[in-house]
């Protein structure tokens, strides 16, 4: 991916299978959120491209979320102003054949519809640990529940991959554990999962396989307590040794 003369991701291969997790990690600005966007629609790649269970992906937000990948984003984006469990049913929409019509004429089909995403809909809030916070609008949850409230939403439209971008930025230790059992909990119900993360310890506790992008490439990738004992990973983290840069 290039903005103009800047390759924000420059040939990075990185393949996650289901049952897994899989932790992206670097320094600020390595090019994570970017590669997330590349995958997702967002950004049309320069080059390369995306398969999803074996099929092309055509860049189109709608489409990818509609083949079965979706995504948190490191700035909470909820619908603040509606209920949990509306914000959590919006996202059951892609799975949904209703048209606008339909909806505007409420009838029989529509119905149905919206009573299957409200099943759904409460069952990811007691999945996710908000099952008694359904009614309350987006806005009044906590921080740590705004962020389960997006995992729910992504859930909703029945993802073979979700893709995590820090997860647990700005949580609280207790905060954080919690968010860990519940990234354990989706892979345990046979969805892959891709995380951006800066906590080390969650990457260690939680991956399986982890990739660390420096400067848009893929530096390493492996099992996490190789990749934490990497020499160069240490050194893109933290620079050269002195007697080294000496
Ligand atoms: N739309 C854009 N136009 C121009 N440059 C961009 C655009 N999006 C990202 N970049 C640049 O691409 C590079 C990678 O940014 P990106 O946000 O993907 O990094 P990151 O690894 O996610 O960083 P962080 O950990 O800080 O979120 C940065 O130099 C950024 O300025």
């Amino acid at each position: 991916m290039r903005f103009g003369g800047l390759t924000a991701v420059d040939r990075v291969d990185l393949t996650v299978d289901s049952g897994e997790i899989v932790g992206l990690i670097g320094p600020n600005g390595a090019g994570k959120t970017t590669f997330f966007n590349c995958l997702t629609g967002l950004y049309v790649p320069t080059e390369g491209e995306v398969r999803f269970r074996g099929a092309l992906l055509p860049p189109r937000p709608a489409k990818v979320t509609r083949a079965g990948i979706a995504r948190t984003f490191q700035n909470i984006r909820l619908f603040a102003g509606m209920t949990v469990l509306e914000n959590v049913m919006v996202g059951r929409h892609t799975r949904t054949r209703e048209g606008l019509l339909s909806a505007i004429g409420r009838g029989p089909r529509y119905r149905r519809t919206e009573r299957e995403s409200r099943t759904v809909g409460r069952e990811l809030l007691e999945f996710v640990g908000l099952g008694g916070h359904a009614r309350e609008t987006a806005r009044n949850l906590s921080y740590g529940g705004q962020r389960r409230l997006e995992i729910a939403r992504a859930l909703a439209s029945d993802p073979g991959l979700l893709l995590l971008d820090e997860p647990t930025a700005g949580m609280n230790p207790q905060e954080t554990r919690e968010t860990e059992q519940l990234v354990c909990a989706i892979r345990d119900r046979g969805v892959a999962v891709l995380v951006i993360e800066h906590d080390m310890r969650f990457i260690m506790n939680l991956c399986d396989r982890v990739a660390v992008l420096v400067q848009g490439s893929k530096l390493v990738e492996g099992a996490p307590a190789d990749v934490q004992a990497d020499p160069r990973v240490v050194e893109a983290y933290l620079g050269a040794p002195q007697e080294e840069t000496a």
